[in-house]
């Protein structure tokens, strides 16, 4: 059985990372992406738009909404201070075991929880079975489809306060224009545009901040 692109990630990141050093296998990735076969891990030119807002919200609790192969799970928790945690959610199973996988061999596996299922399922337990009280970041880079309905379900729970941080992938392309639309026009959100490029591409792309008002 020929193996999946993901899996040729994860080995590649096995021979060639450093095992137990984050940094190294974010990127390993990177080098597997740019130079052999696309994927959509965030990126480096994207990743360190990311990098700038996990420290400037330097959050004790984190979510990820999409989290593929773990390059994000990663690259977000090597920031995390002692004692934090993130919580990242894959729907697909495929992508949950490279990501378990990668998660581990990078060593953060002690920050990192890994929440197989539909956003829309695991987003309504967070708070008792995941003994979440609210989240202080939140990276969308699931399906775009989601950003808007999963952004209200995290307001219906609870889950965010003032000042909690939302940073969405992918806002032009392929783009999540309802999305937009809802957080820049909400009077709870304050929204900010960041430019950049797609991952490993010479295309446009953006990510968009939203930080809520309470
Ligand atoms: O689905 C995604 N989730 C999170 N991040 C993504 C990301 O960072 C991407 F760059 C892409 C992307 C963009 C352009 C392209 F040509 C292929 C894939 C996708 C994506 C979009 C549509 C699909 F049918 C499949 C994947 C995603
Ligand atoms: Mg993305």
């Amino acid at each position: 059985m020929n193996q999946s692109k993901e899996q040729r990630i994860l080995n590649f990141v096995l021979q060639n990372a450093v095992r137990g050093d984050p940094c190294s296998v974010v990127d390993t990735i990177d080098k597997y992406c740019s130079q052999k076969e696309w994927a959509m891990n965030v990126g480096d030119e994207k990743g360190k738009i990311l990098d700038k807002t996990v420290q400037e919200a330097n959050p004790s609790v984190a979510l990820e909404l999409g989290t593929y192969c773990g390059y994000s799970a990663v690259r977000i928790s090597r920031l995390l201070k002692a004692g934090a945690r993130l919580l990242t959610v894959e729907f697909n199973p495929e992508f949950a075991a490279i990501a378990k996988q990668m998660i581990e061999f990078a060593g953060v596996q002690d920050k990192v929880k890994l929440l197989e299922g539909p956003s829309e399922e695991i987003i309504p337990q967070l708070k008792k079975k995941y003994e979440v009280d609210t989240l202080d970041f939140v990276f969308l880079d699931h399906w775009k489809d989601r950003y808007t309905p999963d952004t209200i379900l995290l307001q219906e729970c609870n889950l965010l306060r003032k000042g909690s941080v939302l940073l969405a992938d992918n806002i032009i392309f392929p783009g999540a224009p309802d999305f937009l639309n809802y957080v820049r026009k909400s009077p709870h959100f304050q929204c900010t545009n960041y430019p950049s490029h797609l991952e490993y591409m010479q295309v446009e792309d953006a990510m968009e901040k939203a930080v809520f008002l309470g």
